[in-house]
């Protein structure tokens, strides 16, 4: 079973300016490309998990947020840092696109990326990290059975409570590789 850096998009590896559905709009925040190149060097298995319900809204198309996936993981894998998995999320409750209009196992706080990424990537969850910037991220996280989480400073409003279930909290990415990779 593979120990893994399990990482939110939007506020971690991108600024989130809000429903990001294209690549003029997508700005990787700086140092991330450089911090994931740290920790794929040190060997850890990096899996992007990612609520997406832009989709479900109808802000934009699944084709849309595939197509911006392939060239994200293109700029990553050019700099050396090839992603081992990418699990996302279309679904909102209160979808305006049907078929995504759903109460789903797989929206974080749920759990459901993350187990059917230990299922597919033989996952050690126990000696895992989940970094990302919203209480949901630390929940999901919290409730999937992964040790170590890492809240990334962002304007979304956190509880007290909800930031308890965090080690720690950080300013960047790149801080929260430096914190894994001296642990
Ligand atoms: O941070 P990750 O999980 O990678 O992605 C979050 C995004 O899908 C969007 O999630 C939305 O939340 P709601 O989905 O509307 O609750 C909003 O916070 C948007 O600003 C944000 O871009
Ligand atoms: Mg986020
Ligand atoms: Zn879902």
């Amino acid at each position: 079973m593979k120990p893994t850096v399990f990482l939110d998009r939007d506020g971690v590896l991108n600024v989130d300016t809000g429903y990001i559905g294209q690549v003029d709009d997508f700005v990787f925040i700086d140092g991330a490309i450089e911090a994931l190149q740290q920790l794929k060097q040190a060997g850890w298995q990096l899996v992007l998990v990612t609520n997406q319900s832009g989709i479900a809204r109808g802000y934009f198309s699944e084709e849309q947020f595939l197509s911006l996936t392939e060239w994200m993981d293109w700029s990553l894998a050019d700099r050396g840092v090839d992603l081992d998995g990418i699990y996302y999320c279309p679904h909102h409750p209160q979808g305006s696109v049907v078929e995504f209009a759903i109460d789903c196992e797989c929206r974080k706080p749920k759990t459901g990326m993350f187990e059917q990424a230990a299922k597919e990537l033989d996952i050690d969850l126990e000696q895992s990290w989940m970094i990302g910037d919203k209480a949901s991220d630390i929940i999901a996280a919290a409730n999937a059975g992964i040790a170590h989480r890492v809240l990334v400073k962002s304007d979304y409003d956190i509880e007290d409570k909800q930031k308890a279930l965090a080690v720690t909290e950080v300013l960047s990415l790149q801080e929260a590789a430096a914190l894994i990779l001296q642990d």
